[in-house]
């Protein structure tokens, strides 16, 4: 099992393209957004996201991440408007996260890292499905944001926080329904845009990432929680699951948009 793809020292984002050759593609992610090289773009329309809490089904800690899944079998739970065309439906959200709160989510603004960096999913259903949607340029749209500690913590983290402890190792899979996670989106709908990839392999180039400027709360003790999850299996000696995050990759002349002056 030694080649599974991880993020460790034998098996972590240097070694990605040996198995997975789209790993050094043109237009990888994440990336380091600096305000200097940003294009406000005034064309760019808010974007809206309609999520049925109906839709949630589970929670897992698959080894590499803790992850919701979704009903996605119809337009149920959708994102739209943005730089997307059409609704997108809500697969599945997950996190990023460091070993220490100065570091931890993958993309990088203006030099800052945020502790950890939460994805929603989602897929353009015009391909059929979520497989046939990975070999699209439009097939996947990701919104991203930040979480730094602070005090003033959001009261929504504390459901999936909560369930954590459920989830302790990989493979724990558990029930999580009644979730709406655009519970979780800060007050400010500013965002950039730009496209990218998956940040783990196989890092297809499918992915319109819109990454929200407003960082929200979390408490240290929310922190130390995610930290808390484990890669290993039950019985298997421990092993933390931190640092579970891919390093900045090259921009290559892509263009990152503001919805924002
Ligand atoms: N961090 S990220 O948001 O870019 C991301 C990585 C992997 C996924 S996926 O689980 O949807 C997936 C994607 C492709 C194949 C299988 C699963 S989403
Ligand atoms: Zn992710």
């Amino acid at each position: 099992a030694q080649s599974v793809w991880g993020y460790d020292s034998e098996n972590g984002p240097e070694h990605w393209h040996e198995n997975y050759p789209m790993a050094k593609g043109d237009k990888q992610s994440p990336i380091e957004i600096n305000s200097k090289d940003v294009q406000h773009d005034s064309s760019l329309s808010a974007w809206h996201a309609s999520y049925d809490p109906g839709a949630a089904k589970t929670i897992l800690n698959n080894g590499r991440t803790c992850r919701v899944v979704f009903d996605d079998t119809f337009d149920r739970s959708v994102l739209r408007g943005g730089p997307l065309t059409g609704a997108y439906r809500l697969r599945q959200l997950h996190l990023h996260w460091g070993s220490a709160d100065d570091h931890g989510s993958e993309h990088v603004i203006d030099g800052v890292k945020y502790a950890a960096e939460l994805h929603l999913v989602h897929w353009n259903p015009k391909h059929g499905n979520f497989a046939g949607a990975l070999k699209q340029p439009d097939g996947v749209a990701v919104v991203g944001v930040f979480l730094k500690v602070g005090k003033t913590p959001k009261p929504e983290m504390k459901r999936i926080l909560e369930e954590i402890d459920n989830i302790k190792t990989k493979g724990k899979e558990a029930p999580f329904q009644h979730f709406d996670p655009s519970i979780l989106f800060p007050k400010s709908r500013d965002y950039w845009t730009y496209h990218g990839s998956f940040t783990t392999p196989p890092c297809e180039e499918c992915i319109t990432w819109i990454l929200l400027r407003e960082p929200i709360e979390v408490s240290p003790d929310q922190m130390a929680r995610l930290r808390s999850l484990s890669k290993n299996g039950e019985n298997e000696p421990l092993c933390p699951l931190v640092d579970n995050w891919r390093p900045v990759q090259p921009v290559k002349g892509r263009i990152v948009r503001a919805s924002f002056k």
